[in-house]
């Protein structure tokens, strides 16, 4: 059973963490301080989880401390860049508070799956975080899961696109494994020892997302107390992510025009640029070509990301995979809640089939884990999957070896709607003429919050992707 040692001060964090690790399998430890976290033999866990902002040494003193111990450093979004200068010290990850159940568990699986791989590669058991950091394994099939023909063709073009450093635009309907597919196309790179930083631009408030990307000078605003290194800096040498780009500001368009051009950064408040060596990777959900027409987007801007395009397909379309999936998800989700004889009944193979799988792999994933925890028998209904959300449903015909009616019972009907319901049909029917600004306006919630519930209920951004 894998170890994990939590270091975190603040009481109700430590213990929810400490709590959902436990659930999900693990032999889970705390400490309120680095120096508590001492009195336990450090080298003795797979994973150190930490906070960085801790009374007495901070949370990156555990990679000095703990050098053969992947460390995985949680932090508050204002102190993001923070967390980025602790991956530059040897942190594996690092995670954004508030997060979700299943963003943690699933970087903690990913962070120890990578750490046996590793480990087995170099036959010895111990692996130091800066080599955790190298998952070089030359397959995109290691990081993501493909059999179908669809599927195929993404990972031949991403082992082709990888290692040539050329900007990559990832397209694809939300939850289809864009920023997989990225992660992929960083770690096949030579780059992959150095960062790969993430940055999801629908997450972060519009006034910041200049200076969190280019950073700024000291006084360069209201609030700009000290001068601050930008992401991208913080990139250089290793790959920029930029999720949901289709969001990123006029403003913010132009700066990275500049970087894609002339491979520098003026901070905010700068008249000076900085050179920076940083590969370009970016993904969206929504139509950028169309966007340039409307005006929404910048046509250069879109030309130069648009290098070289993968294309990840909706789950729909990948008929071959679906069942394959939702058998492995289901594996892990009963393995990790003590249930590890979960099997799908007849019905429920049927409805997973026919499902049209609006929110991808996502909706899967989510769809899984939910069915899993209400479980009281060793058998997952159809009604436990509980996919009447949307009431779309793959015809019949399409459905690969099904030739039988199938049995829509308990696929439940549409009840009484849930503020949940609300806000889904709110977004869904109104996300192909508003912005993501524009509808958190509306919904009268933070840009940030629309996105947490987007990834919550698993929804898409988009009913067709109209590229
Ligand atoms: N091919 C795959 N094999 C295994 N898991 C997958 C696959 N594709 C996606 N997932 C899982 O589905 C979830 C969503 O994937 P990811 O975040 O990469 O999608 P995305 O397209 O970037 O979503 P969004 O548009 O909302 O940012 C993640 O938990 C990811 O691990």
């Amino acid at each position: 059973m894998p170890r994990i040692l939590i270091v975190e001060d603040e009481h109700i964090i430590r213990s929810a963490v400490r709590k959902m690790l436990t659930h999900a399998g693990y032999d889970v430890s705390d400490a309120g301080s680095v120096e508590e976290a001492e009195e336990h033999d450090l080298s003795s866990f797979d994973l150190i989880i930490s906070d960085l902002r801790l009374p007495g040494a901070p949370g990156t003193e555990m990679i000095r401390r703990a050098p053969t111990t992947p460390v995985l450093i949680m932090t508050s979004y204002a102190s993001l860049r923070s967390a980025v200068d602790s991956m530059k010290l040897g942190a594996v990850e690092y995670i954004a508070k508030p997060f979700d159940h299943n963003e943690m568990l699933a970087l903690v699986a990913a962070i120890l799956e990578r750490k046996s791989t590793i480990a087995a590669a170099d036959g010895s058991s111990a692996v130091t975080a800066k080599t955790a950091h190298q998952t070089a394994d030359s397959d995109p099939a290691s990081i993501m899961f493909g059999q179908c023909e669809p599927m195929q063709r993404v990972f031949t073009l991403i082992r082709k696109v990888a290692p040539t450093g050329t900007t990559v635009l990832i397209q694809g309907e939300s939850g289809t494994g864009k920023e997989l597919a990225a992660r992929a196309l960083h770690l096949l790179s030579p780059r992959a020892t150095a960062p790969l930083i993430s940055v999801n631009c629908a997450a972060i408030p519009e006034s910041l997302i200049e200076s969190e990307l280019f950073g700024h000078e000291k006084g360069a605003f209201t609030g700009a107390v000290n001068a601050r290194t930008g992401l991208i800096e913080a990139a250089n040498g290793g790959s920029l992510f930029l999720d949901e780009i289709g969001e990123l500001p006029a403003e913010a368009q132009s700066r990275l025009l500049r970087v894609l051009q002339e491979g520098e950064i003026r901070k905010v408040g700068s008249t000076q640029s900085i050179k920076v060596n940083v590969r370009m990777l970016a993904a969206t959900h929504r139509n950028l070509k169309a966007m340039t027409r409307s005006g929404e987007f910048r046509e250069d801007l879109f030309y130069r990301l648009n290098v070289m395009q993968v294309r990840i397909p909706p789950l729909r379309d990948r008929q071959g995979d679906i069942l394959i999936l939702a058998r492995r998800f289901l594996k892990r989700q009963g393995a990790k809640m003590g249930k590890p004889d979960l099997q799908f009944s007849a019905d429920a193979v049927r409805t997973i089939e026919r499902h049209r799988w609006p929110g991808n792999v996502r909706e899967l994933e989510n769809a899984i884990e939910r069915a899993t925890i209400l479980c009281d028998s060793e058998l997952i209904t159809p009604a436990l999957l509980d996919l009447n959300g949307d009431g779309e449903y793959i015809p019949e015909t399409l459905v690969a070896g099904n030739n039988e009616q199938a049995d829509a019972q308990g696929l439940g009907s549409q009840g009484d709607l849930s503020l949940e319901d609300y806000f889904q049909h709110f977004v869904l029917e109104n996300q192909d003429r508003m912005s993501e600004t524009e509808l958190a306006q509306k919904l009268g919630i933070s840009r940030k919050s629309l996105w947490e519930r987007r990834q919550r209920l698993g929804i898409p951004r988009k009913k067709t992707s109209g590229s």
